[in-house]
């Protein structure tokens, strides 16, 4: 057999023995000789490696670069490269997407000699806000983007593997698929063992002296925007819409995204800590709360997230922040909107749900939330997508009614919102799958970074409270830029 003599010539990468690489073969034979897999995926085990440092190490800007993390789960993942992307756009794109990934599902073989939901075929990125997305700020985002990387980093827990997918193409032989396959587990092998402890400084932007302090800046023009939203939800418009905002400081060239990343994920552990960044694009990154989607077989876990207060100096002070949020009639308000919201929109798709009769409070570094989880059986089928294009947006970054809602959102934010606020996460061949709240979160280009926060606004919302409540948000990313108001 050809292979053989080829293994014989090719030193084994370290995550292959002897045993497994006869199987890879006979795997490769297969599938050559099947002829009907476009895409094929290798996941094998490897040694110990924190996912963020191989993609601090093996960043590239001009190929597709991805992170996502829960610390408190010990659950990440890194990829890089981009064996293929599919996008979307318009009111059905999370329909088309289902599609698109089914078909991509179809026509990829997997070998595996790891158990792991997660080790093989994975689709990772996300949805912008809106349905369309064309504006110059986000120029390399699409309305809707799943990509498959070419190099895929796993850890949970203490298992650690890593993924390399590759195309498979018409009348590819053995020998060269089997090369292929070799020469990708090399590479993986050489990022790995790279110890050069040249750290390049992470990077921080100062604040230009001479500006009034990004976070009091526009301060007018935002809280009349809530003024005009408060009279539209007393002309009854709608009930409740999230405002946002954006500050825009310079970026320094040196700032890296991962640098970023690891200064979040200290500080938010239980948050997901997320990078999106396309091919030669910006990157879109940050530390959410907010978890939209999480869907393994027929089960899925969902939360309500609104409803805001600033964390205490010490431990009396906090809790007493803590029990003026859980008493709070404008926060309890703010909130039942989202529960409520989504039950009604679970409901198509759910043989029962079950969530807790009150809210309970999420404590994050400098603010604290009005949380309730929800879990939900599914009917058969119930897919992460159709799930995701039921509850997005939810109230608690949209409105309610959002139909109502959605066009003041537009008329009253002077900026695009892009994928803030939209759902980033990952997908698996298998049909489990992730996906949280782009919130919290920035754009990172060349010159500039971009961040957003936004509110709920009720009824008996106060403007200047609601302000300060998004500079408390605000906060997380301006401090993990170093941008020290
Ligand atoms: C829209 C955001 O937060 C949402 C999530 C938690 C609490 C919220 C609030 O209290 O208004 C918001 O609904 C944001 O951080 O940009």
């Amino acid at each position: 057999m050809d292979t053989d003599l080829l293994s014989d010539k090719m030193e084994l990468p370290l995550q292959l023995d002897r045993e497994t690489d006869e199987q890879l073969k006979t795997f490769i034979e297969e599938l050559v000789r099947r002829e009907n897999n476009s895409y094929a995926t290798f996941s094998v085990p490897v040694g110990t490696i924190d996912p963020l440092s191989f993609l601090e190490r093996n960043w590239d800007s001009k190929t597709f670069q991805y992170y996502w993390e829960k610390p408190s789960d010990h659950f990440a993942m890194a990829a890089s490269g981009q064996l293929l992307q599919l996008s979307a756009r318009g009111t059905d794109r999370f329909a088309d997407m289902h599609r698109r990934q089914q078909s991509v599902r179809e026509a990829t073989a997997s070998f595996s000699s790891v158990f792991h939901p997660c080790a093989g075929l994975m689709f990772l990125g996300g949805f912008s806000f809106f349905d369309e997305l064309d504006h110059a700020d986000w120029h390399s985002f699409e309305a809707a983007s799943l990509t498959v990387p070419r190099w895929l980093i796993l850890q949970d827990g203490n298992h650690l593997s890593a993924t390399v997918a590759l195309d498979v193409r018409p009348h590819q032989t053995t020998d060269a698929l089997y090369t292929e396959v070799i020469k990708q587990l090399h590479h993986i092998d050489r990022i790995l063992s790279n110890t050069s402890k040249q750290y390049s400084s992470p990077g921080a932007v100062t604040a230009d002296p001479a500006s009034t302090g990004p976070l009091k800046r526009d301060s007018e023009a935002w809280m009349s925007s809530v003024q005009e939203a408060r009279e539209q939800i007393r002309k009854k418009t709608f009930k409740k819409i999230v405002l946002a905002r954006r500050l825009s400081v310079p970026r320094g060239e040196s700032v890296r995204p991962t640098a970023l990343l690891h200064r979040l994920r200290r500080q938010y552990q239980n948050c997901c800590c997320f990078l999106i960044h396309p091919p030669c694009g910006d990157s879109f990154l940050g530390a959410t709360p907010e978890q939209l989607v999480a869907f393994q077989h027929d089960f899925l876990r969902t939360e309500a997230l609104a409803g805001s207060m600033e964390r205490g100096e010490t431990a009396m002070e906090d809790i007493d922040l803590e029990n003026d949020l859980s008493v709070s009639a404008k926060n309890q308000h703010e909130h039942q909107f989202v529960v409520r919201d989504i039950e009604q929109r679970l409901q198509p798709f759910a043989r029962s749900i079950h969530r807790s009769d009150r809210p309970r409070v999420k404590k994050l570094l400098n603010v604290q939330h009005l949380y309730t989880p929800i879990q939900a059986d599914l009917k058969p089928e119930a897919t992460v997508l159709s799930i995701l294009g039921q509850l997005h947006p939810t109230p608690a970054v949209g409105g309610y009614p959002w139909e109502q809602a959605a066009p003041f959102i537009r008329e009253l934010e002077d900026f695009e919102r892009g994928w803030y606020a939209g759902p980033v996460g990952w997908l698996s061949a298998s049909g489990s799958g992730e996906f949280a709240v782009g919130i919290r979160s920035g754009l990172l280009s060349d010159t500039q970074a971009h961040f957003f926060a936004g509110c709920g606004i009720v009824a008996n919302s106060d403007p200047q409270s609601e302000w300060e409540e998004t500079n408390l948000k605000l906060k997380p990313m301006l401090s993990a830029l170093r941008y020290e108001d």
